[in-house]
């Protein structure tokens, strides 16, 4: 009776997250092709892939989509260098590398994968710095030493970088904010915070984090409307409920927000007749902050959502499945 009650004191005061609605629409995006929301993301496929069959799988529906035709098009995307282009033909990059390699990992298809391969590629990404590039173009930027870690651990070859100076890289970000900017001396901002933070949570050395100044900096975040914003002055995002929130988590510090006032912001993002979520109320949706949505409301408990790995960003079974299937 009392989780009944919970249940619909919760839709009551809280709206609901109107699933079936934000599948159909996850799927529409997938069929779609010549639209320009599908133009401009031809080039981010693999990303497209990674965020929308995650929110499906958190939701508890991956089984709608037909699993060979998505693993043979990720495969086909793979090239001859290891590392994985953003569609058919594209160039490879390490961004899409890691959403080739999660995608996989979803379906439990890491059989597939040439891990040697893989690695090569990203192991010729580290630089001498210890940092990273993106591709062979050089871009230097810590969401690219979180993408090799993270990338390298699910695939169980974290050893074959040199982990040691790729955190004294990341460690050389850190602000006297307690945040971390994309490069030494670049601004603190919640997206490369997320991704120095989950590195050194994947590499074990969250001890070398100011874990109170940090905390402080991240729940300064949440604004007036329950939604959290990437930098100080800024307007709340969605997608930030993820940037923000799974580092919250990863030092411990997710209580010094409101979890329901959040919860509120991301359900009035929703588009609840079409289906999808926004960056902000009554803006346009798309798959990117669907997927931020869902996963910040399950990183967020909200019943009837699988759990999320905030470091891995993949669901809490795939991970164990990856580090404890026999
Ligand atoms: C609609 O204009 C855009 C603008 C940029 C991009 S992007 O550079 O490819 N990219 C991915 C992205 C995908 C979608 C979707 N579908 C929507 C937005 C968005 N942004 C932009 C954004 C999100 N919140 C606020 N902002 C301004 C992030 C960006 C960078 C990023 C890439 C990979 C992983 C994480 C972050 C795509 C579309
Ligand atoms: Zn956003």
């Amino acid at each position: 009776v009392c989780n009944v009650s919970f249940m619909a004191m919760f839709t009551f005061k809280m709206g609901e997250l109107v699933t079936d609605k934000h599948v159909k629409y996850i799927l529409s995006v997938e069929k779609r092709k010549d639209d320009f929301e599908s133009v401009v993301m031809e080039h981010l496929r693999m990303n497209g892939a990674y965020w929308g069959l995650t929110a499906l799988d958190l939701m508890g529906k991956l089984d709608v989509v037909d699993v060979n035709e998505v693993v043979s098009w990720v495969m086909s995307c793979q090239h001859d260098s290891g590392g994985f282009g953003g569609n058919v033909g594209h160039d490879p990059h390490i961004l899409y590398t890691l959403s080739a390699v999660q995608v996989l990992a979803l379906f439990d298809k890491m059989d597939l994968i040439d891990a040697d391969k893989v690695t090569n590629y990203i192991v010729g990404l580290q630089n001498e710095d210890g940092s990273f590039s993106g591709d062979m173009w050089g871009e230097v930027d810590t969401r690219f030493s979180y993408i090799a870690i993270c990338c390298l651990s699910i695939i169980h070859r974290l050893d074959k970088i040199n982990v040691e100076k790729a955190v004294k890289y990341i460690i050389s970000c850190k602000n006297m904010d307690g945040g971390f900017g994309c490069t030494p001396g670049g601004e603190s901002h919640a997206g490369q915070i997320f991704c120095c933070v989950g590195a050194l949570a994947l590499t074990g050395s969250l001890d070398l984090v100011n874990k109170d100044l940090l905390g402080w900096w991240l729940c300064e975040r949440q604004v007036k409307s329950g939604g959290l914003n990437g930098r100080p002055e800024k307007l709340p995002d969605v997608c930030y409920s993820w940037w923000v929130l799974s580092s919250l988590i990863m030092i411990d510090r997710v209580h010094w927000i409101s979890r329901e006032k959040l919860i509120k912001f991301i359900l009035d993002c929703q588009d609840k007749e079409k289906g999808g979520i926004s960056d902000r109320p009554d803006d346009a949706v798309d798959v990117f902050h669907t997927y931020f949505g869902v996963a910040g409301l399950s990183l967020l408990e909200y019943p009837g959502l699988k759990p999320i790995d905030p470091a891995y960003a993949l669901p809490v079974d795939v991970v164990n499945r990856i580090f404890f299937k026999k």
